[in-house]
């Protein structure tokens, strides 16, 4: 069996509590046979500012380049809200992101049945709801130049942020979307601003265009993003896919989360794309959400984002799809059984820590092995 090279980077707050549940799984496949790997960790964000000066080390870097897969758990904090813009928690990730060219980001949220009635929303909303966001991470306002503060002679400040996309990046995520929807129910909205934006004029072009020339087969919705967030509140089951842009994504996968029940619910992969020669694409796992600053350090942070990251790890970049399904079983079974960590709690079920949630997971992988 081929041995995968895999970098944990547990990162800050409740990014450390979550992979210690991941490091479980991980141990319980590879004694089981199902998987194969060769662990690397290494520090990102406030932790490798502390460590280093930097959000994430030359060293940290040169890992990345050579894993077959990086975990990430999560960045930030309150402890670094001081710290210089270049070196925040936050810009250790968006340089893996970026250096790698992880341009593809895939946010599933999935309400499982047993948890319809910790979400949001009534039940018979999102009972069985399951969006795929597809959202493009290597571009738009996140890295758009310029990027600044300036003084104004009147003692005024002006900010400016710069959306810029070229058409072949919207093209390459257009295409990721309409590739994963023929494998689901065949339905992509895509979503901008294009009565406001040029950003929004262009992506909807492209969109279009890619569609015509190569996806007729696929349904395609155009909604602007506002419309589009109150309809994934209103009626989220008319989704199937959702192609959209780096800072819409970001917002749309959080709205998404709570209609799953918890932020905590929400794992995620960033892929590049297949090199040419190798056949291989980079790519880094995490959760949807942050370092939770509010409940970190006390056990009690939901692990199942950061353990359903590593299922997609398992599924996208290993191809262990057995391993991945049996994962991603073992979640919906400790769910099914009534296992709860407080985020998604409520009365009558059996409330868990992190470290108890993960013990369940790997109970009801045993049971199932
Ligand atoms: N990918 C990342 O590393 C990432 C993502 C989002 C935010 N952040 C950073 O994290 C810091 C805190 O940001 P925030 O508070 O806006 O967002 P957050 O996602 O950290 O937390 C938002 C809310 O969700 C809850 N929550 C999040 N994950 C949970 C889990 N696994 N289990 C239970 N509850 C959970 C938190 O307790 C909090 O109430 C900021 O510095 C932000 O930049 C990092
Ligand atoms: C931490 C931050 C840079 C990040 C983002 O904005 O992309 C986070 O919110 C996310 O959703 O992954
Ligand atoms: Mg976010």
């Amino acid at each position: 069996m081929a041995t995968h090279k895999l970098l944990l980077l547990p990162g800050d707050g409740i990014g450390s509590e979550v992979m210690a549940e991941v490091k479980k799984v991980i141990g319980w496949l590879d004694a089981q046979g199902l998987a194969s790997f060769a662990i690397e960790e290494d520090l990102v964000g406030g932790a490798a500012y502390d460590s280093c000066g930097q959000p994430i080390s030359e060293e940290a870097m040169a890992k990345a380049f050579a894993a077959d897969a990086i975990l990430l758990g999560a960045v930030g904090g309150p402890k670094w809200a001081n710290v210089h813009y270049e070196v925040r928690p936050e810009a250790g990730l968006l340089r893996l992101r970026k250096d790698l060219q992880l341009f593809a980001n895939l946010r599933p949220a999935m309400c499982y049945p047993a948890l319809a009635d910790a979400s949001s929303l009534k039940r018979d909303l999102v009972e069985g709801l399951d969006v795929l966001i597809v959202r493009e991470l290597t571009g738009g306002v996140y890295f758009g130049e310029p990027k600044t503060i300036t003084d104004l002679s009147d003692g005024q400040k002006r900010a400016i942020d710069t959306q810029v996309y070229e058409s072949y990046e919207i093209e390459r995520i257009a295409r990721v979307a309409f590739e994963l929807a023929r494998t689901r129910k065949n339905r992509v909205v895509s979503t901008e601003k294009h009565n406001v934006m040029k950003t929004g004029v262009l992506w909807k072009q492209v969109v279009s265009e890619v569609h015509g020339s190569d996806y007729n087969d696929v349904t395609l919705e155009h909604q602007l993003a506002d419309s589009c967030g109150m309809q994934l509140v209103r009626a989220p089951k008319q989704f199937d896919v959702i192609v959209t842009d780096n800072l819409f994504g970001d917002i749309l996968s959080d709205v998404a989360a709570m209609l799953t029940g918890s932020l905590g619910m929400l794992p995620s992969a960033s892929l590049g794309a297949v090199e040419e020669i190798s056949g291989k694409r980079r790519a880094l796992y995490e959760p949807v959400h942050g370092a939770a600053p509010d409940i970190a350090g006390q056990g009690v942070a939901n692990p199942i984002a950061m353990i359903g990251s590593l299922a997609m790890a398992l599924r996208y970049s290993f191809g262990l799809i057995e391993a991945a399904d049996r994962v991603e079983a073992a979640i919906a079974g400790v769910l099914a059984d009534g296992y709860r960590t407080g985020d998604i709690w409520s009365e009558g079920m059996t409330r868990v820590g992190t470290a108890g949630m993960g013990d369940a997971v790997i109970a009801e992988l045993a049971k199932a092995a």
